[in-house]
């Protein structure tokens, strides 16, 4: 039968209870714990439980009153585990007297110690293991000595493992004899909390010795408890109830140790799963955490997935990389400077008096015709191939400032300065002006004539070719001696590279007039004597071989204009034809004619003239009739040839 709180008796009734003390079944506890000597004995007091009716009640009225103190003392009802889990394990529920005998391993403190209204008993402190307080105190010696069914030592580990001193009312093992009173309700367990079923144990068992109970899975099995304590009055316990179970611990705070706890706690693992199982719902657990950002996917260990797992990438960053890309340092607007009057005007350089003739090393007339000189020739090249034209300063070249500079300081200076000392270096007597079609090189060649007071005589090379190779032969020599007859002279030969005609394969072709034109350079044809300067100019460096270009002792690289010199270049050939645009349209036009060339430019106006009108008839030309040329004439230089160029001027170019 279960002890239950309805089974607690207030004291006041207890003398009438009577302690049936005798029973013939020991507990489980009584079987494993008991000596094996002392089995014997302890079935026979037990079983005899000759006990006298006055010890037994010399022993009721003894605790009664002790008790009664006890009762009417006004104390609070302990809370639950008010009292120490060591009161109830070793029941020492009333009487701090400890039980004679030896030492008592556990020393217990009494239950009542510190209590108002108690009295401050021996007991307490090492209070002996005496059992049951009930059992305890200066009791006459009991009948039992030594190991009698568990004799102190036995009550000892009974006591120490178990609260044994508590003995129900109804448990009365002795007919007739009164065992003492419970100890007050107070002192009881309250009820279980809700939640616990009917089965199950409520009660703290001591580790071992009980099989696993089944029950909440809350608590597991108590431990067995050791051997009761007998009375001393020979009264043997009977198998104890055990304690009320210590407030259900939380799974964590069980206590029990040792190979029956594990063993419990493996049993009521199983049980427990039932029990926990059926309560899981409640178990304290912590949920899993819904992803961060709500999307039914887990939320990876490192928060890093999120929808359907890929990451998003953070606003802006595409934006950054291209900002960082795209947005670089705008480019400057290229184009060509506004046209302006930081040129020279064209007339400047022709402001410049002529050179003084010079005297000294070109050349002074000689009045005598060269010898060997084909006399017709002669004549014919001093009518064709003389340059009557107006005289061209440096400033009527449009921009070209460097090279301009440079013809100076290295050809015309040179040339026109007396030899500094005998024997000093010949100035050169041969010029290379490479560059692309109307660039400007015959201008140039002109203006050196000029700058050098020299007789210019002018020589195409096509016009060579053309009668042929003899006839041209011929010419080319009338040419050179012409020069020589008419010191100073400047030989300016255009398309010098139509004299040198290389097939597309690079063979030169049946040297049409290079032998000639070789010779003349060296001096054979009059050429080379003092006085004649040689200007060869070329579109197609290129087709120049070594032999040739070596003739040439200064090679200079005459490029397109730039914005400046379009705009004067522009400006001089619409006066030229009668009209001047604004500076806002001629702006315009500066920057519409990009990439082309001198001539080119005069011809664009030559155009716009004639969509003018007829000559004689035509209006002053407009802007419109410029954008109308524009859709006719175009640069002919393409890149590819400007790239020629650079890279000719960068291996035999004197550069500027
Ligand atoms: N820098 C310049 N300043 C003024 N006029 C120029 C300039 N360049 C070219 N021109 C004009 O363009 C026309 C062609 O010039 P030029 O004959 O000197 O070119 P080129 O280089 O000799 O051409 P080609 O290779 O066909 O012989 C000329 O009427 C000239 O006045
Ligand atoms: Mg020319």
């Amino acid at each position: 039968m279960h002890w239950t709180p309805e089974h607690a008796q207030p004291l006041n009734q207890w003398p009438e209870q009577h302690l049936d003390v005798s029973s013939t079944t020991p507990s489980p506890a009584h079987k494993l714990e008991l000596p094996p000597g002392g089995r014997q004995r302890c079935h026979y007091a037990w079983a005899h439980d000759d006990i006298s009716a006055l010890t037994a009640s010399n022993l009721l009225k003894r605790y009664a009153e002790k008790y009664s103190g006890v009762l009417d003392s006004p104390y609070e009802r302990p809370t639950l585990g008010g009292y120490g889990e060591a009161a109830f394990l070793n029941g020492a529920k009333g009487d701090p007297e400890p039980w004679p005998g030896p030492e008592t391993p556990y020393p217990l403190a009494s239950l009542h110690e510190g209590l108002p209204g108690t009295k401050s008993g021996g007991g307490g402190g090492s209070g002996g293991l005496g059992g049951s307080p009930v059992l305890a105190g200066n009791l006459p010696e009991p009948l039992y000595a030594g190991n009698a069914c568990g004799g102190p030592s036995a009550a000892q580990e009974y006591a120490a493992g178990y609260g044994a001193g508590y003995l129900a009312p109804g448990y009365c093992t002795q007919t007739g004899a009164a065992l003492p009173p419970p100890p007050p309700a107070a002192l009881l367990q309250p009820p279980p909390p809700p939640g616990y079923g009917p089965s199950g144990s409520l009660y703290n068992y001591p580790a071992g010795g009980y099989a696993a109970q089944p029950g909440y899975g809350a608590l597991p099995p108590p431990p067995a408890p050791p051997p009761a304590p007998y009375l001393t009055s020979g009264l043997a316990a009977p198998t104890p109830l055990p304690t009320p179970a210590p407030p259900r611990p939380s799974p964590a705070s069980y206590g029990f140790q040792g190979v029956a706890e594990a063993g419990v706690s493996l049993k009521r693992k199983a049980t427990d799963e039932g029990a926990e199982g059926r309560y899981r719902k409640y178990a304290f657990e912590p949920a899993k955490a819904p992803a961060a950002d709500g999307t039914s996917y887990p939320a990876a260990d490192n928060g890093e997935c999120r929808g359907n797992g890929f990451r998003v990438k953070p606003p802006g960053a595409a934006e950054e990389a291209s900002g960082k890309y795209a947005g670089g340092v705008p480019l400057k607007v290229l184009g060509s400077p506004v046209y302006g009057p930081q040129l020279e005007p064209f007339e400047k350089f022709s402001e410049r008096a002529p050179a003084p003739a010079p005297r000294g090393g070109f050349a002074v007339p000689s009045g005598e015709p060269p010898k060997g000189v084909d006399q017709g020739a002669l004549e014919l090249a001093t009518s064709k191939m003389v340059d009557c034209g107006p005289p061209v300063q440096w400033a009527d070249v449009a921009g070209q400032g460097a090279l301009k500079a440079a013809l100076e300081e290295e050809l015309v200076w040179p040339l026109l300065r007396p030899p500094t000392y005998p024997g000093s270096p010949r100035p050169p007597r041969t010029v290379l002006l490479f560059g692309p079609r109307g660039a400007g090189k015959a201008l140039l060649g002109r203006c050196l004539a000029t700058q050098l007071g020299a007789t210019l005589l002018r020589l195409r090379g096509g016009t060579l070719v053309a009668p042929g190779a003899a006839e041209g032969a011929r010419l080319l020599q009338a040419a050179f001696a012409a020069a020589r007859c008419r010191p100073p002279a400047v030989l300016l030969i255009s398309e010098l590279d139509a004299l040198l005609s290389v097939r597309d394969d690079g063979t030169a072709a049946a040297g049409a007039l290079q032998a000639p034109l070789l010779a003349c350079l060296d001096g054979g044809c009059g050429a080379g004597a003092d006085g004649v300067l040689v200007v060869g100019t070329t579109s197609r460096p290129a087709a120049l071989d070594e032999a040739t270009r070596r003739r040439f002792a200064l090679r200079f690289y005459v490029t397109l204009p730039d914005g400046p010199a379009r705009g004067q270049i522009l400006q001089r050939a619409l006066a030229q034809q009668g009209c001047a645009l604004s500076e806002r349209e001629l702006a315009a036009l500066v920057q519409g004619t990009q990439g082309f060339s001198g001539g080119e430019l005069g011809q664009l106006c030559q155009q716009a003239a004639a969509g003018a009108g007829l000559p004689g008839l035509q209006r002053p030309i407009s802007y419109k009739d410029m954008e109308a040329a524009l859709a006719k004439v175009g640069p002919r230089a393409s890149p590819k040839d400007l790239d020629s160029f650079v890279e000719w001027d960068k291996m035999y170019g004197f550069g500027h």
